[in-house]
């Protein structure tokens, strides 16, 4: 007698904690994916949740981590701003759909007094930190520039006023944290939003995840238009 087949394993997709995730949560929801409530709430120390649906479950990931689970097949799908997609640059994940959350950019910025008598036309070296050194130095080698990038992961806003960079390379939204640094922004490298990322693997053997991609991409023409 045969034996019934095994149930797929669920297709898992990979947000990421911090800002995101409360803008993620809507378009999840309008996609069809409906986490059980502990994935919403930041004080969960839960990492892998359910949905309403057996087949799909959701993993809370820090974002550069997001790019990572994808592109090894750990995770089939995920939410991942630009900017981590550009820093990595792996060739196994597709970016089908602009999620049309997440907006902010990345942009050079340096001390305000700084700015006032500095040309960025006059640059040859600089000493940057950063999040984003593979961006950065791109950025800088395109105009001729060479940059010595100092990876830091938060708080980039400090180093120039201790010493450690003469510029930044961030994110700036609000412009509120740049400001309150003391600090300008000179010049702006790339607009930033989250896109849906799809291993690329996965979107031709796992049945389920086209649909779940086409499914994003309705909810995202759904919100534009309303
Ligand atoms: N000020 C902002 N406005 C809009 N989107 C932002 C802003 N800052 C970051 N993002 C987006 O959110 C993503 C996550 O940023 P966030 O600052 O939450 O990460 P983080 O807290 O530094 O991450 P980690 O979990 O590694 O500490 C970024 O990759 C970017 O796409
Ligand atoms: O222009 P603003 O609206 O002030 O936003 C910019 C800030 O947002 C991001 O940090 P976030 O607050 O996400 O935290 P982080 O410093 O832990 O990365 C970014 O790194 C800036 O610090």
């Amino acid at each position: 007698m045969s034996q019934p087949s095994p149930s797929p394993s669920p297709i898992v997709i990979a947000v990421p904690k911090g800002r995101i995730l409360a803008e993620a949560l809507p378009l999840l929801a309008a996609a069809g994916v409906v986490p059980e409530p502990a994935f919403g709430d930041e004080k969960s120390r839960a990492l892998r949740f359910r949905t309403q649906d057996p087949g799909i479950e959701l993993i809370r990931v820090r974002a550069f981590d997001v790019a990572t689970f994808v592109a090894h097949g750990a995770a089939q799908l995920g939410i991942v701003g630009s900017d981590v997609l550009a820093e990595f640059d792996y060739a196994e994940l597709y970016a089908p759909v602009d999620l049309d959350i997440g907006h902010c950019r990345l942009s050079v910025a340096e001390p305000a007094d700084l700015a006032a008598s500095n040309d960025p036309r006059g640059w040859s070296h600089v000493r940057v930190a950063t999040k984003y050194p593979h961006v950065t130095a791109g950025y800088f080698a395109r105009r001729g520039v060479q940059a010595e990038c100092i990876k830091l992961n938060g708080a980039m806003e400090l180093a120039p006023t201790l010493g450690l960079a003469t510029r930044i390379v961030d994110l700036v939204s609000s412009g509120r944290t740049l400001q309150e640094n003391g600090l300008v922004e000179v010049e702006r490298i790339m607009q930033v939003s989250a896109r849906l990322v799809v291993n690329r693997a996965a979107m031709k053997t796992r049945a389920h995840v086209f649909p779940l991609v086409e499914a994003f991409r309705a909810a995202v023409d759904r919100a534009r238009a309303a």
